[in-house]
């Protein structure tokens, strides 16, 4: 079953915390790109009680989701699917050279669904890419297998947004599936698609993994409007669930209204927001994370301002934004994510390839797969730039922002 998040656990690591100095207090001297920039004052809209649990049970962690704990990861699905993904670059902290005091185990299970919310957000997710599902259907209601039918898949997947590379890859893996597999009924060619569909998006399922680290620092990024701000207050609400304290910080100082939508949000849900009125971002993230460790704080979320990949200056801002939250506590920081807009189309994919250049990310949010979206970018990342998607949104609602499930993705997109 595919978790929500993942915790990391056991060893000295989640006890003991690399570094738990201040940093607030007393930053690191290797910080003067920081400490250059002008220090960000804490602003806690509603403070997080210092005592936040930083290794909570889980609710909904019974124990038969827990199995015996084995030497150096060694749950099964989970880590297998960890490691088929090209970017085990969030491989947790230095998890080799732990091996002998470290474990993993896979405790946080999908939250128990409240009735009809799963259905409702499959629903969601089916009527968002039911314009490419149509399109898909109507193609195997023929008699024949025959050169029409491959035609006018290739114009179905292209017009999903799939790309010129991942249609023709699927396409010829069809060919060869129905040769050996010797298939004669139209219905059999959409399963055998499905299979296909399910091999490729597989390996970019995957979980985000908690508590390896404390804080927990992520970096978000992406094009103006892709949906940074709001998928970070989805992600918050969804990790307080999961006992897990948080604070955010409003690297957006470009946007005041981005700013504003953060810390009315934080004042909501309870959560510290770390904003700066102008200025350099770095140094509002950099106080921000200092802030979480000194409160020990279990998750930082960083937002940043939306750029776009041409616009050389600020991609470079936010690779100092990177350097300097690694100042800010080191191997930090731990996950850095994309902000997609799925009704972007190929455009998505240039998107993946400049940001994950500049930044080596480690993780996607696919967002607003509700709207025009038509879902076959997903193909065209899974082959050409295969990052993980950690969610996909589908909505406005903190329940409209789940984890990618390849399957699911593959059959609401072949209805
Ligand atoms: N329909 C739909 N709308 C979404 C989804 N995710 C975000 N949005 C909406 O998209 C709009 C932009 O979201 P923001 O979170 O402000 O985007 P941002 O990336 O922070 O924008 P900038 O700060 O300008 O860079 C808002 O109206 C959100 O409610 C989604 O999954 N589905």
């Amino acid at each position: 079953m595919f978790s929500f998040f993942k915790r990391f656990k056991g060893g000295k690591s989640s006890e003991t915390p690399p570094q738990d100095t201040p940093a607030a207090q007393s930053p690191s001297p290797a910080a003067s790109e920081a400490a250059a920039a002008q220090p960000a004052p804490v602003s806690s809209p509603v403070s997080v009680p210092a005592s936040a649990p930083a290794i909570a049970p889980v609710p909904g962690s019974a124990p038969a989701a827990a199995p015996a704990p084995q030497p150096a990861a060694v749950q099964p699905s989970a880590i297998a699917r960890t490691e088929a993904v090209p970017s085990a670059a969030v491989e947790p902290l230095g998890l080799a050279q732990q091996a002998d005091d470290i474990e993993i185990e896979e405790v946080v299970p999908p939250p128990a669904p409240e009735p009809g919310q799963k259905q409702s957000w499959l629903t969601r997710l089916r009527s968002g890419l039911s314009k490419t599902s149509a399109g898909l259907t109507g193609i195997f209601v023929r008699t024949k297998i025959d050169d029409e039918l491959y035609e006018e898949l290739e114009t179905a997947l292209l017009m999903s947004d799939a790309g010129v590379e991942a249609t023709e890859f699927l396409l010829g893996a069809l060919r060869e599936k129905v040769r050996t597999e010797r298939l004669t009924d139209p219905q059999q060619v959409k399963a055998a698609l499905r299979a296909l569909l399910v091999d490729l998006l597989k390996p970019l399922e995957k979980s985000l993994m908690l508590g390896r680290a404390q804080p927990l620092v992520m970096m978000i990024a992406g094009v103006n409007g892709a949906g940074k701000t709001t998928s970070i207050g989805k992600l918050a609400k969804h990790l307080q669930r999961f006992d897990q304290s948080v604070l955010l910080a409003a690297g957006d100082t470009f946007r005041a209204a981005a700013r504003e939508q953060l810390t009315i949000w934080g004042e909501r849900n309870n959560v510290t927001v770390v904003s700066q009125e102008s200025g350099d971002p770095a140094a509002v993230i950099f106080d921000a994370v200092s802030a979480a460790r000194a409160r020990k704080i279990d998750v930082v979320m960083a937002d940043t301002a939306g750029r776009l990949p041409t616009q050389l200056h600020l991609m470079e801002e936010l690779r100092k934004v990177k350097r300097v939250i690694g100042k800010a506590q080191e191997g930090s920081p731990h996950e850095v994510l994309l902000v997609i807009d799925a009704n972007t189309g190929q455009n998505a994919l240039a998107q993946v390839k400049a940001f994950d250049d500049a930044l080596t990310l480690t993780g996607l949010i696919v967002t607003k797969l509700d709207g025009t979206a038509k879902g076959g970018i997903l193909a065209a990342i899974a082959r050409q730039r295969p990052v993980p998607v950690y969610f996909i949104g589908v909505g406005e609602k903190v329940e409209d922002l789940q984890p990618f499930n390849a399957e699911e993705f593959a059959d609401a997109l072949l209805g």
